[in-house]
């Protein structure tokens, strides 16, 4: 997966959104991070994967992805805090045994290992867990870059609108 087009974006976004919230000077790692962590439990909750009790089925693949690629936003920017974002491409793996069940727990291992160390091998390791997770939900890079610039400017938009 690219990602030079993701940094670049989310740098821009970012930077309004401190602008615009006067956080320029704030640390924001630990609020990404716990913003992170509740994209990843509403992700989960859209696929229903762990809800064993329920006969509904997921939501739909569109709006699955949506709330995937608000993940990948927050990581976007978790890595340009740590300057990270010169990083060109990360591997796309897969894994066929792994459950989603599984590997949500592993991207949740993988987040709080990078918040421990905030080093670039935690980080890199954070975002192969996540692509796993998107090709075990049915997503390929294109999906998610195309999801991602969709996002991106909806993103914008709240901003406008005081949301
Ligand atoms: O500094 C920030 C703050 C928010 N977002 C984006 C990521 C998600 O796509 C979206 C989350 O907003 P909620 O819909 O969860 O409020 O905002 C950023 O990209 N950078």
């Amino acid at each position: 997966m690219q990602l030079r087009e993701i940094f670049a974006m989310q740098k821009e976004l970012d930077s309004h959104i401190e602008k615009k919230h006067g956080l320029e000077n704030d640390d924001l790692f630990d609020r990404k991070v716990l913003a992170l962590l509740v994209e990843l439990g509403e992700l989960a909750n859209e696929t229903r994967c762990f809800k064993f009790w329920s006969l509904k089925p997921a939501s739909d693949q569109a709006t699955i992805l949506e709330e995937f690629v608000d993940g990948v936003h927050f990581m976007a920017s978790l890595g340009i805090e740590c300057s990270f974002d010169t990083l060109e491409e990360v591997e796309s793996e897969k894994d066929d045994k792994v459950t989603i069940n599984e590997q949500f727990l592993k991207v949740y291992e993988a987040v709080h290992a990078f918040r421990v160390t905030r080093s670039k091998e935690t980080y890199i390791l954070m975002l192969q867990a996540y692509l796993l997770l998107a090709n075990l939900l049915g997503f390929k890079d294109e999906d998610i870059k195309r999801a991602y610039i969709s996002k991106n400017e909806v993103n914008y938009k709240r901003q406008q609108t005081g949301y």
